[in-house]
């Protein structure tokens, strides 16, 4: 295809660039070194001249931005953009590394195959009101397990001979994420605790990480490039052979999974039989093909794999800065079981009961914005945008990071004030919050799997709360733009440090999860 300018949107403030081809590329190559450089301050800085709304030219797309709180919900939520539903193609990923047209959700444009997938992993894992007791069962569980983990680790010091944990937490929060989703998916149980299976954990970990990067809408300025000059600069980077190396260290473990509920089909076990797989060889391969059922299997491995355990290490973070948050969660969790701890433990995986954890999350989430710029849309029908009508087949970037940290909408956007979003004020006056956040996204396409993400925060977040206090941090950054390791990247990575937590009790673990389940690093070396 041959360079064509498109032609602009009328009513829409336009960025202009006179660079051919280019447009204004800039904005995401070269990519960012410095936090300050990060793409959704580079959007946002172009706002404060331009409107919360513009547009831009990539290669020979046109890209509307939407750069704060109000314009999000207009462009994202309101009936007049319905056709503001689908997702780009590109080049390297959807092309060089997913060459038979198996794709995730997230990332499949909309159509019927589209919706049949969303619909079958929503009614049988992610949304169905039967799986949700199910989901916390099994995300108590590897909980736990992880907590014994740090258990097994922890040392003793000072006068009291306290037990003490430093962990990073990102790749055991990991191993627990993945953990939950092969269960829920496969019914298949990872030991990551034996090193062949951390072996290949870790494998699916890198591999997926990588994946997220190739399929960035910020990371890969070529996919917006005419044909010839994206297919060379691909060659010469060599990103169409690591893409194709991806993709076959991809389909080793898929396929092992696969098999996996296959073989155990006829006598499966209670993981098993819960799983998305029994679904699908009982009934939905009525509903579902199997090119189809690869997809769902792909994005429930992939999709939270890394965005739910960074969520997690920046709300230890947020907490070991607030005391008084924590001292506030605790008691509130207490209140909610009658000030039994072991009773809060046990049960607190059953519902979202405490409305001031369930604030702690969403606070987290709105202001890490673990994706600052979202997932890229393109519209299958003309929207309108106030007097603009933007045509069928245009680019949307939900900035939102800007609309997370709208001051216009949200008060001390900056600090953590989980309070912003309960419903009434410690005196129990209605404050009838209806605040929004967009770390999920919003709208047609929002996350499939915020409940289960949320459920998996809202658990560990009781548990560590009961089992631990926080000790002085270690890292006094907060902005999580100013922590990120990777500014050009699609997600936020918080650079490597550690959370100082030590155990409430040793006791209160026997008791709360079975005096054999625990080991000690000391009771281990006597
Ligand atoms: C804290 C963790 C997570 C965050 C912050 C997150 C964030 C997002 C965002 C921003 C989008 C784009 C939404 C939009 O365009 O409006 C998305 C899409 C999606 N996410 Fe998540 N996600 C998380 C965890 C998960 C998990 C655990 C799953 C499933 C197991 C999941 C499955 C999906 C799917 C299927 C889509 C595509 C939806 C569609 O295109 O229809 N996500 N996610």
């Amino acid at each position: 295809m041959l360079f064509i300018s498109p032609k602009r949107i009328k009513g829409i403030p336009n960025v202009f660039s006179n660079i051919p081809i280019y447009g204004n590329l800039s904005l995401i190559f070269p990519p960012a070194k410095k936090w300050s450089d990060s793409p959704c301050l580079k959007f946002y800085r172009l706002s404060q001249k331009y409107g919360e709304v513009f547009q831009v030219r990539f290669g020979n797309r046109l890209v509307v931005v939407a750069n704060s709180y109000d314009s999000i919900i207009k462009l994202w939520c309101c009936k007049s953009v319905r056709g503001n539903n689908s997702r780009p193609i590109s080049e390297t990923f959807h092309n060089q590394l997913s060459r038979e047209g198996i794709y995730t959700i997230g990332t499949t444009p909309f159509g019927p195959d589209y919706l049949k997938m969303r619909k079958f992993v929503s009614s049988n894992v992610l949304n169905g009101k039967s799986g949700k007791g199910y989901n916390g069962g099994v995300i108590s569980r590897e909980t736990n397990r992880l907590i014994l983990k740090l258990v097994a680790k922890a040392t003793r010091k000072g006068e009291n001979e306290d037990y003490f944990i430093s962990d990073d937490f990102i790749r055991k929060g990991q191993y627990f994420h993945l953990a939950v989703a092969l269960i829920l998916t496969y019914g298949y149980q990872i030991d990551y605790t034996a090193s062949e299976n951390r072996l290949e954990a870790d494998e699916i970990i890198y591999v997926e990480n990588q994946i997220t990067k190739i399929r960035s809408h910020v990371q890969n300025f070529q996919d917006f490039l005419p044909n010839p000059f994206r297919f060379l600069l691909n060659v010469f980077s060599g990103k169409n052979s690591f893409s194709r190396k991806l993709y076959e260290r991809r389909k080793v473990y898929l396929e092992k999974y696969f098999k996996f509920s296959r073989e155990n089909i006829t006598y499966p076990n209670s993981a098993v039989r819960r799983s998305l797989m029994y679904h699908y060889f009982m009934d939905g391969e009525n509903c579902v093909k199997r090119a189809q059922m690869a997809s769902i299997c792909l994005t429930m491995v992939s999709a939270g794999l890394d965005n739910t355990p960074l969520n997690f290490k920046y709300e230890l973070h947020q907490l070991s800065h607030s005391p008084h948050v924590c001292k506030k969660a605790y008691k509130e969790l207490m209140d909610g079981f009658e000030n039994d701890p072991v009773k809060a433990y046990q049960n607190c995986h059953k519902e979202l009961k405490c409305q001031y954890i369930v604030a702690i999350v969403k606070e987290t989430l709105r202001l890490f914005t673990v994706l600052p710029m979202a997932l890229p849309r393109e519209t299958t029908e003309p929207i309108t945008y106030g007097t603009a009508v933007i045509p069928k087949g245009t680019l949307l970037f939900m900035n939102s990071w800007a609309g997370n940290h709208d001051q216009n909408a949200i008060y001390k956007p900056m600090e953590f004030i989980p309070e912003r979003f309960l419903s009434s004020d410690d005196d129990g006056n209605d404050t009838s919050s209806s605040l929004k956040h967009f770390a999920f996204g919003i709208g047609s396409r929002m996350c499939l799997g915020n409940h289960l993400a949320f459920q998996e925060l809202y658990i560990l977040t009781c548990k560590f709360l009961l089992l631990f206090e926080f000790q002085n941090p270690e890292m006094n950054k907060l902005n999580p733009l100013e922590l990120n390791q990777f500014p050009e990247s699609i997600a936020i990575e918080p650079e490597i440090f550690n959370i100082c937590l030590k155990l409430r009790s040793k006791e209160f673990v026997n008791q709360a999860m079975g005096p054999r389940e625990v080991k000690f690093a000391d009771d281990v070396t006597m």
